[in-house]
């Protein structure tokens, strides 16, 4: 493993989550949103989120900064980066197939919106952050560079912290004591944990 492979697999695994991502997308998009809190908050998240997780790392990975904020590579470091990419693909296939058409990039509730509790979504609420989080994760330990590996992590968290209370309130709001039951017996991100 060296630098430009590590910059290569990053580059693959964004690519491949986006196949994975684009059925679902164009499937969502069949579906008519019947209640949206996709505001000005929503825009600025998604954002800073596509900045730190895309735009950023994208950005090192074509011009190499330079090499400023570069430190010395890892190959081991890397090697972890992979198959913490690999579990984030699969986390995210398996989130995108639960949620199905009920998936949307933003706050919205669609016609006919089921609030799903089974599969991924069995022991925690937010599996599709979880995905993010371990994308976040493997862009540090592939991408060693002060400026481009945290980046995702500083953007993909600041989306969440912002976002999740209001998304909890939605789906209470809509589904009532099914949801209140359900966020009982569930972990936000990592089952039994927290
Ligand atoms: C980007 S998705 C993320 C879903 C979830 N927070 C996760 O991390 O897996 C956000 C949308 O998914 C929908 N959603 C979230 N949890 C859901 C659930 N358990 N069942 C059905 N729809 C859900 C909401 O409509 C929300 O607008």
């Amino acid at each position: 493993m060296t630098p430009t492979i590590a910059k290569i697999v990053w580059t693959v695994c964004v690519i491949a989550w986006y196949v994975i991502r684009y059925p679902y997308e164009r499937k969502a998009k069949r579906t008519a949103v019947a209640r949206s809190r996709r505001d000005w908050r929503e825009v600025t998240l998604l954002t800073i989120s596509l900045s730190g997780l895309g735009i950023i790392p994208g950005a090192y990975v074509a011009t190499g900064f330079g090499r400023v904020g570069d430190y010395a590579f890892s190959a081991s470091r890397a090697w972890a980066g992979v198959a913490v990419f690999a579990l984030s693909l699969w986390l995210f296939r398996r989130t995108h197939k639960d949620l199905g058409r009920n998936w949307s990039v933003s706050l919205e509730v669609r016609d006919g919106h089921r609030l799903v509790t089974e599969g991924v979504y069995r022991h925690v609420r937010h599996p599709m952050y979880t995905a993010f989080f371990l994308w976040a994760v493997a862009q540090a330990l592939l991408l060693q560079n002060w400026i481009a590996g945290p980046a995702g992590l500083v953007g993909f968290g600041t989306l969440f912290v912002f976002r999740v209370f209001r998304e909890e309130a939605m789906m209470l709001e809509t589904f009532g004591e099914e949801y209140r039951a359900y966020a009982r017996r569930t972990k936000r991100l990592v089952p039994w944990v927290f």
